[in-house]
């Protein structure tokens, strides 16, 4: 059997004033950031929830419960390394990763490089197999009226070892 399994993850999150504005690792300057018990970095939860999902781990709600103190404020990217261990464990390796981001502002295109580079030492691949894009949604819906931020992941691993 070809040992290539694919997830999707999806997430968003809603934007609020006092807070920091995090995005794939990095801190992007804006006067409004995202709400959540973690930094609530809504690109870093939609690419976790796309690596359990290829597996059929369950999402990071059940990993990371949103009422555990331990994980208020976390860096997402430290619980993406959390998840990246869980994947390892079962034998597996991340192939590549596809994401998009949904925001109407602030403009993420300077900022780019940087989350590829972070996500990249993550899930411990080359850059070139991450991907990182951002769109507008042409002031449509939540994202349009700049009510939230949303993110859309999707990942396929390798098997490289048999799990006993
Ligand atoms: N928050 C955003 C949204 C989009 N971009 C970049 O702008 C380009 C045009 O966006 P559309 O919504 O018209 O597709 C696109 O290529 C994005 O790279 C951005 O930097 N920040
Ligand atoms: C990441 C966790 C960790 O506590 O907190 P939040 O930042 O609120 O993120 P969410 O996407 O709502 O769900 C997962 C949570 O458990």
């Amino acid at each position: 059997m070809l040992g290539i399994k694919v997830g999707l993850g999806y997430d968003v999150h809603a934007l609020v004033e006092g807070r920091q504005l995090i995005l794939g690792g990095v801190e992007v300057p804006y006067e409004r950031g995202l709400l959540g018990h973690s930094d609530a970095d809504v690109l870093v939860h939609a690419i976790m929830d796309a690596l359990l999902g290829a597996l059929a781990l369950g999402d990071i709600g059940g990993h990371f419960p949103d009422n555990d103190p331990s994980y208020r404020g976390i860096s997402s990217l430290t619980l993406l390394e959390h998840v990246m261990g869980l994947i390892k464990s079962k034998g597996y390796i991340v192939g590549n990763m596809d994401s998009v981001i949904m925001a109407e502002r602030p403009k993420l295109a300077p900022f780019i490089e940087k989350m590829r580079y972070n996500l990249s030492r993550a899930m411990d691949i080359q850059e070139s197999c991450v991907s990182v894009k951002a769109t507008t949604t042409e002031r449509l819906g939540f994202v349009g009226r700049e009510e939230g931020i949303a993110a859309q992941a999707i990942v396929s691993l390798i098997k490289v070892e048999e799990v006993k």
